[in-house]
């Protein structure tokens, strides 16, 4: 897949010296851990709706928000989307998907 998880996180690192005044993440990270999770609460509760609502579009566009916000939680934690990526990596091999999926598809 692409590598905008990487440089998206990159931008979010690199906001941590922005003025909050002319950056939205600059401005979440001034304001702190609960204004982020209050954000990731929201995007969850959109995306919900969205579903239950059953349109598409609205969907990818609320799991874009509430992926964004995770990601600012992650680089406010000191961590970045690999430790993610990784613990999703490792779950794939551990289920035996990978296999299934290659033999499913012989
Ligand atoms: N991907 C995003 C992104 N997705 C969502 N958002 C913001 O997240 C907010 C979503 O919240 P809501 O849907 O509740 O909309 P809202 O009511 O306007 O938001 P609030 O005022 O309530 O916070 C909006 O203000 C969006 O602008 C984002 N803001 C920034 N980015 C990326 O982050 C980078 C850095 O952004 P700045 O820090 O603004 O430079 C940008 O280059 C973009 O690539």
């Amino acid at each position: 897949m692409s590598d905008t998880l990487e440089r998206l996180a990159e931008v979010l690192e690199a906001r941590k010296r922005a003025d909050p005044d002319s950056s939205y993440v600059a401005k979440l990270y001034a304001k702190g851990l609960d204004a982020i999770l209050k954000k990731i609460g929201e995007e969850a509760t959109e995306t919900v709706m969205a579903a239950k609502d059953g349109a598409p579009d609205k969907i990818v566009y609320e799991v874009a928000d509430l992926w964004f916000h995770s990601m600012v939680l992650l680089a406010h934690q000191g961590l970045g989307p690999e430790r993610v990526l990784a613990e999703l990596e490792r779950r794939f091999g551990l289920s035996g998907l990978e296999e299934k999926a290659r033999r499913g598809s012989q």
